[in-house]
C-alpha cells in the first residue's frame, strides 16, 4: 500500500532524473526536498585535523574521511547517550550538515563509549514537566528523526552496546545495522513506561522485522539480545563489540561500489511515503505524544519507571 502511495507522476520524474545526467541531483533534490533547519546556523564547522563537524557542545563527535567520503557519527552524552533537546539538535544538525555536503557519501552512526548506544529518549525529559515543554521535546525527536530517516546517504548504525526505546529508533532509521555480540539488548520497550510507540516509528519496525513480529515485540515491549535481534532481521550482522565500527566500515565500503544515485533514488521511494505522513501529521503527532505522556497515569508509570532504574544500583 505503501509503495502504490508514490505517484506515477513521481515515477516519471525519478525516471527523469536518472536520464538527465548532470543536472540530477537538482532534480533529485526538488523531487524529494530535504529540509534545513536555521538552528544549524548555532553549530560551527570545524575542519581541522580532520575533524569536519563539532557541535558547540561535543555531544556530538563526527570524523569525515575526505578520501572515502566515509563520516563517522559518535553520540557524545555520557552516561548513557539519553537523547536530550541538545543531543537530538546536535544530531540533527549534524545529519543536515552531512547532507549538504557533496563530498559526504555515507554516515556510520555510533557511541562514543562502548556499551550503551543510546538510553533512548531521556526520561527526566518527560517527566513532570509542562506540556509546552514535552511537545518542543518531541518535536525535536521527529526532527531528527526526518533528518536521518530521509537521508541520500548510506547511514549505517554501529549498535556498539544496548540500544533500548529511542536508541532502537535511531537504529531503524539506518540503512543497516550491526551490533555488538554478547549480553547487549535491543527494541522498543515503550510500552513498559506506559507509551506507546507513534505510527511512524511502529512502521519502521513493521517495514524491518515483519508485521507478525513487530507487532508482538512492540505490544510486550521487547527488548532482545543481540543474537535473537539478529534471528529476527532487527539487525542485519554482530560482530565483537571492539569490531563493531571497523565491520561497520567495511560493509560502508562494499554499499559504496553502488552507484549513489540509483541507490539514493531507491531508497527515497522506498521511504517518502512515510517522511510526507510525518510531515502531513506532525502537529497532530505532537499532540497525542504531549498529551500521552502528560497523562497522569502515564506520569506515574514513568515515575515507577525512573525509581527502577535508580534501585539497579
Ligand atoms: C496512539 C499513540 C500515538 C502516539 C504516540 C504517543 C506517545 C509516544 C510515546 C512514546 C514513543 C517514544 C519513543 C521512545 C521512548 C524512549 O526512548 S523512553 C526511554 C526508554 N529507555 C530505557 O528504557 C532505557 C533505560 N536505561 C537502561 O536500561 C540502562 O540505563 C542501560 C541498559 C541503557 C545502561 O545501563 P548501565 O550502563 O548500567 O547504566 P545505568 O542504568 O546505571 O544508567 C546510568 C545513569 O543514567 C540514567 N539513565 C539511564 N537511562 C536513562 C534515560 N533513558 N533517560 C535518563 N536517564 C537515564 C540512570 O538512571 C543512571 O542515572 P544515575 O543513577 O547515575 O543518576
Amino acid at each position: 500500500v505503501r509503495n502504490s502511495l508514490i505517484s506515477g507522476n513521481e515515477t516519471i520524474k525519478m525516471a527523469l532524473t536518472i536520464a538527465v545526467g548532470g543536472r540530477v541531483w537538482r532534480k533529485f533534490f526538488k523531487t524529494f526536498p530535504f529540509r534545513s533547519n536555521s538552528a544549524l546556523k548555532r553549530f560551527p564547522t570545524c575542519r581541522a585535523n580532520g575533524r569536519l563537524y563539532s557541535t558547540s557542545s561535543d555531544v556530538v563527535l563526527v570524523r569525515k574521511d575526505e578520501e572515502s567520503g566515509i563520516a563517522t557519527v559518535r553520540m557524545n552524552n555520557p552516561p548513557v547517550n539519553s537523547l536530550n533537546p541538545t543531543l537530538m539538535v546536535a544530531l540533527r544538525s549534524c545529519f543536515e550538515e552531512l547532507e549538504k555536503d557533496k563530498t559526504c557519501r555515507a554516515l556510520i552512526l555510533t557511541s562514543q563509549k562502548p556499551k550503551v548506544f543510546s538510553a533512548g529518549l531521556d526520561i527526566l525529559q518527560l517527566y513532570q514537566k509542562s506540556p509546552d515543554h514535552v511537545a518542543q521535546f518531541w518535536e525535536k525527536v521527529q526532527d531528527m528523526w526526518l533528518a536521518l530517516y530521509g537521508s541520500r546517504l548510506i547511514t549505517m548504525a554501529a549498535i556498539n552496546g544496548h540500544c533500548p526505546a529511542a536508541g532502537c529508533l535511531l537504529g531503524l532509521a539506518c540503512d543497516y545495522r550491526i551490533m555488538a555480540e554478547g549480553n547487549f539488548r535491543i527494541g522498543l520497550n515503550e510500552t513498559q513506561l506506559d507509551l506507546v510507540a507513534p505510527f511512524w516509528l511502529r512502521q519502521t519496525m513493521i517495514d524491518v522485522i515483519g508485521y507478525r513480529q513487530a507487532e508482538m515485540a512492540l505490544m510486550i515491549g521487547a527488548l532482545y539480545p543481540s543474537d535473537k535481534a539478529l534471528q529476527l532481521g532487527l539487525v542485519d550482522k554482530l560482530a565483537p563489540i571492539e569490531d563493531v565500527q571497523t565491520v561497520a566500515e567495511e560493509e560502508v565500503k562494499n554499499w559504496l561500489k553502488i552507484p549513489d544515485q540509483a541507490r539514493a533514488i531507491t531508497k527515497m521511494a522506498s521511504r517518502k511515503p512515510l517522511l510526507d505522513e510525518l510531515r502531513r501529521r506532525k502537529q497532530e503527532d505532537i499532540q497525542t505524544f504531549r498529551d500521552e505522556t502528560t497523562r497522569e497515569s502515564v506520569q506515574k508509570s514513568i515515575q515507577q519507571y525512573l525509581e527502577k532504574l535508580k534501585a539497579k544500583k
